[in-house]
């Protein structure tokens, strides 16, 4: 389908609501058909009263207004909102194949040819996004669709914002994946950069491949261990995997590998060569 061309006011007429697709904190997502154009679209549908009790109109405010402005193959695509008396509805492009985390959980982890390809393009979204000064700060396998080629697609931007940050902002949800510069307390200089999704990238990788998060404990425990930077790596992952999550994993922000040197990584070179090879592999034709 053609995507829909952008007429200045979208409303509720204009959908076919589907089947929900899923839900968050603030509400649900639907497959919906734009009446028009036949468009496939999933319409994100938030209750205000809900983004009130939560404090999170803001946050709402810069989800829209960083991913509207977004065009990559590796990030969800935001076409447009609007809202009634009581919603707030965000046209989001439809991911064929879903939630990335669902897949994790189904297949426990990932084989290593699929988990460097899922980095690479997830490398490759973040670059785009730096370069652009936003940083995610919330990068984890909830917050990742899978388009309908396999590809990945980052999703949710309530949490972006532009670099570099200042302010501290009370995160919810699970501490996996914060970096040590978001928990040290107190720390003289506390504000962080984009760097700080280089280091959920590393969280990212380990994750794909164990199958759970490096620091995974006690909510104490866990802080105490990302803030020393303590986690083992499993003998099964290969070496060259575990010297990128070693890179990414680093306490001090400035000295993590740039994703532009992620890219060229020997893992992700490994398995995401455009030979023939690597696509037999991936269908898993070749040896593992
Ligand atoms: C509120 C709320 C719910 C969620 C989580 N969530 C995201 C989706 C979703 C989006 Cl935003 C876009 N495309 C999707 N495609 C699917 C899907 C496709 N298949 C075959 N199965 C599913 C499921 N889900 C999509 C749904 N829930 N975030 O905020």
């Amino acid at each position: 389908y053609e995507q829909p061309t952008s007429p200045k006011q979208f409303h509720l007429g204009m959908f076919e609501i589907g089947r929900p697709l899923g839900k968050g904190k603030f509400g649900r997502v639907y497959v919906a058909r734009e009446r028009t154009k036949g468009f496939i679209c999933a319409l994100k549908v938030l209750h205000k009263h809900e983004l009130q009790q939560g404090k999170v109109e803001k946050q709402l405010r810069r989800e829209i207004e960083i991913q509207s402005n977004l065009r990559h193959p590796n990030i969800l695509r935001l076409f447009g909102h609007f809202h009634d008396s009581k919603r707030v509805f965000l046209i989001l492009e439809y991911a064929g194949k879903g939630e990335l985390y669902k897949h994790l959980r189904r297949e426990t982890k990932f084989p290593e040819w699929k988990a460097a390809q899922y980095i690479a393009q997830m490398a490759a979204a973040l670059q785009y996004l730096h370069k652009k000064h936003v940083m995610h700060r919330d990068i984890k396998p909830e917050n990742i669709l899978v388009g309908i080629h396999g590809e990945i697609k980052i999703s949710d931007f309530g949490w972006s914002v532009h670099a570099p940050n200042n302010r501290r902002n009370t995160m919810c949800g699970t501490l996996d994946y914060l970096p040590p510069e978001m928990i040290k307390p107190g720390s003289s200089d506390n504000y962080y950069t984009e760097k700080v999704d280089l280091w959920s990238l590393g969280v990212l990788t380990y994750e794909f491949l164990v199958g759970e998060a490096p620091f995974e404990d006690t909510p104490v425990m866990t802080q105490r261990k990302i803030a020393r930077g303590e986690m083992t790596v499993p003998s099964f992952v290969s070496p060259e995997a575990k010297d990128l999550i070693k890179r990414l994993l680093v306490l001090d922000p400035e000295k993590r590998i740039p994703l532009d040197e992620v890219q060229k990584h020997p893992w992700i070179i490994k398995h995401c060569v455009r030979g023939e090879r690597a696509t037999q592999r991936s269908s898993g034709k070749s040896e593992q």
